[in-house]
């Protein structure tokens, strides 16, 4: 029987680090060695975070941007553990941090550790490339809980990011996150967002595809955080004793992108 791997939660005390903590708990394959949050956070069998550096194998973190990006710099100026982070909102800064730590360590970074909707980019980046921008409009639409921070969410952003791979451009030079007031008709390449925040809402992502009388749109609902943690605990198994590098969910779930 081999051993079981060695997992620390990161922002254990938020909703996914209680998720996380229910999930391995039943997976025979793990062992909770650690569990911390904020530095000094008082709460029953946390420790400090690089207490739960020393113990483990492999981190899962799902915090926020600024924490991610230092915890993935503590763990590559320690040569481990590997990461696994689900964070999501992250700016230019954080994302360099995390790509300088990757030299060091592993690192498996995701907006969504959903295998539907990992299946559903490969999709979306299918239908863009076949619907262009000539005839036809791309519009992605997410909702979440009433305590989501960030917008797009970051499964959104990835969504985006698929359907202007599928195009041959760059999201940054088509997309646009917002619209409010006089903002003009749409340029027909165009990549536009909108957002939905309020009640429980676990996750809802579509990118519709509109063009002269017809709509196709793609869609996604998650309705219960355990398959966050499930994926991210394949992550976890996969990444542990990878060589240095920053990993996404196509590696871990072997989705080559078409
Ligand atoms: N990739 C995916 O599949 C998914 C990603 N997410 C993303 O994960 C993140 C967390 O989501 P969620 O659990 O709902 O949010 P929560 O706010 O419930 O949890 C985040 C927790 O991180 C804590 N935290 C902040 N700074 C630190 C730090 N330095 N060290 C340790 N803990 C810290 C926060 O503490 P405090 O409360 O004190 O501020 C908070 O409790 C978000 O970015 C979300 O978008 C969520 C679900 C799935
Ligand atoms: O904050 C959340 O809850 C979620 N965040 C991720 C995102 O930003 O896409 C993933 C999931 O949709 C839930």
């Amino acid at each position: 029987m081999p051993q079981p791997l060695r997992i620390a939660i990161a922002g254990a005390l938020g909703r996914m680090g209680g998720q996380m903590a229910e999930t391995i708990a039943a997976d025979s394959r793990l062992e909770l060695v650690a569990r911390f949050h904020r530095p000094g956070s008082a709460g029953e069998g946390l420790v400090e975070r690089d207490e739960a550096l020393a113990l483990t194998d492999v981190v899962v973190d799902f915090t926020t941007p600024a924490a991610s990006a230092e915890l993935a710099t503590a763990c590559a100026e320690r040569d481990g553990p590997a990461l696994v982070i689900g964070s999501t909102g992250f700016d230019v800064a954080e994302l360099e941090a995390i790509a300088q730590a990757a030299k060091k360590i592993a690192i498996v970074r995701s907006g969504s550790y959903s295998l539907g909707l990992n299946l559903l980019t490969g999709l979306v980046e299918q239908a863009a490339r076949a619907l262009g921008p000539d005839d036809c409009d791309i519009e992605i639409f997410e909702a979440h809980h009433r305590f989501k921070v960030d917008a797009p969410s970051g499964t959104a952003l990835m969504l985006g990011e698929a359907a202007a791979r599928g195009r041959g451009v760059r999201l940054d030079d088509v997309v646009k996150r917002a619209r409010d007031g006089l903002v003009g008709s749409r340029p027909m390449d165009e990549i536009g967002f909108a957002v939905l925040r309020g009640g429980s809402i676990v996750g809802e992502h579509a990118v519709s595809f509109l063009s002269d009388g017809e709509t196709l749109t793609l869609s996604h609902a998650a309705s219960d955080r355990s398959m966050f943690a499930r994926g991210a605990i394949a992550a976890a198994l996969w990444v542990a004793g990878r060589p240095p590098g920053e990993y996404d969910m196509n590696d871990v779930l072997g989705l080559t992108a078409s």
